[in-house]
């Protein structure tokens, strides 16, 4: 028996899935789960609320059953171009992780915390980094360049790098699955719609371009982050309004986005106050699907020839204003969602465009920590 332990640490959350994998290998038998759940709420200062990172996990590892486990598999938000696949966890691994701290403030942090107690309470465990990043490498230059001095860009490692590789990956995978196509002839947009967003145009398989660049702030508008901007606002901010730069990142990060626009980063929230008819919601949402539909344009140009349009995590698979509205207007392009399809109550990947439209809009679950123990397994056998 394999069992694999897979830790999402996100910056004020622990996800946590302890896995028996019979085969020892994910893809060939549906694993069993012998635990999951998530700790929130992390360094609030409410009761109840964990301190920090390392208290969360102290008391979830306390409580699982660790014993045989064959290996630690860790999201890890920022690879940088270091890391193409999953790493094998040594100092070496750990210190280029740090190294890039500052191009994921809210995430590489967090996920340095999960390796180091992991690494403490299990020693001889092998502990795997699977980087959000990785499924990107494969951009071409053009669509991983900025458009700046070349010099400064290569110096200071300016570069589109891209996230949510691992959810991108196992989505665009499970579409051609849905679709009984192969992957390498599906050309799919997803759409990872969560706390943060990103939309991703993947050709037979292969990243190749995707919405979040340098960090995971740029693209679409995300719960508490800005996504793309005129970046002469962070110059006004601070020349005119006397911001200083860490407030402005603050500003960007944290209090943007929904939040900003409506002060609520939860669609659920925001869906309930636009219903009630306020006015900063029902702008906020057409800020939020209006970007999504500017991307869904871009990306199709992108590849030329679209099949799907897949829409994944907690606001992509649970909110059909979002998929209606982000796709309105499309049907010209053969992008259109059928609204009783839209509207079921159904789980699951599923078709939600009307049958036999041009392109297929879905709806897939991502798994993230499915794929994790998969690429996990895949490094340590
Ligand atoms: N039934 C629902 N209707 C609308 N939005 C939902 C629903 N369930 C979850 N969401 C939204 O999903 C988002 C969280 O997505 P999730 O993928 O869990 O995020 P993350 O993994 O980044 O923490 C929140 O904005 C939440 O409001
Ligand atoms: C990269 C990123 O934005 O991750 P999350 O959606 O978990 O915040
Ligand atoms: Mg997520």
């Amino acid at each position: 028996m394999t069992r694999v332990l897979v830790l999402n640490c996100g910056s004020s959350s622990v996800k946590y899935r302890l896995l028996d994998v019979p085969s020892g290998r994910v893809d060939e038998v549906e694993p069993a789960v012998v635990a999951s759940g998530t700790v929130e709420r992390i360094g609030e200062d409410a009761p109840g609320a964990p301190r920090d990172h390392a208290e969360a996990l102290a008391t979830v590892m306390a409580g699982l059953p660790l014993d045989g486990l064959t290996a630690v598999g860790h999201r890890v938000v920022h690879g940088g171009l270091t890391f193409t696949a999953p790493a094998i966890v040594d100092d070496t691994v750990i210190a280029a992780i740090r190294e890039l701290v500052p191009l994921a403030p809210l995430h590489n942090p967090a996920n340095l915390a999960g390796i180091e107690v992991a690494r403490a309470l299990l020693p001889g465990v092998p502990q795997v980094a699977v980087f959000d990043t990785a499924f990107h490498r494969t951009l071409s230059p053009a669509a991983s360049t900025y458009a700046i001095d070349a010099e400064t860009a290569t110096r200071y490692g300016i570069h589109r790098y891209g996230f949510h590789g691992t959810s991108h990956a196992i989505v665009s995978r499970r579409t051609a699955t849905l679709l009984d196509r192969p992957l390498a002839e599906v050309n799919t947009i997803t759409l990872h719609l969560g706390n943060g967003a990103s939309a991703c145009a993947v050709e037979g398989g292969r990243s190749v371009a995707t919405s979040m660049g340098l960090s995971p702030l740029e693209g679409l508008v995300m719960g508490t982050r800005s996504g793309d901007l005129d970046p002469t606002i962070i110059f006004h901010l601070h020349r005119v309004a006397g911001m200083p730069i860490d407030e402005i990142d603050d500003l960007l990060n944290r209090r943007s986005g929904l939040a900003g626009l409506a002060g609520v980063n939860d669609m659920r929230g925001l869906l309930a106050r636009r219903a009630g008819g306020d006015r900063a919601a029902a702008l906020a949402f057409e800020v939020y699907c209006r970007r999504i539909r500017s991307y869904v344009g871009a990306y199709y140009a992108e590849l030329g020839r679209l099949d799907a349009i897949t829409f994944t995590a907690g606001v992509g698979e649970n909110a059909p204003a979002v998929r209606a509205a982000a796709l309105a207007g499309l049907d010209r392009l053969g992008i259109e969602v059928d609204p009783v399809r839209n509207d079921t109550p159904e789980r699951g990947a599923r078709v939600i465009s009307p049958p036999g439209a041009p392109v297929a809009v879905c709806v897939v679950p991502t798994d993230e920590e499915w794929e994790i123990a998969s690429q996990t397994l895949g490094v340590v056998s």
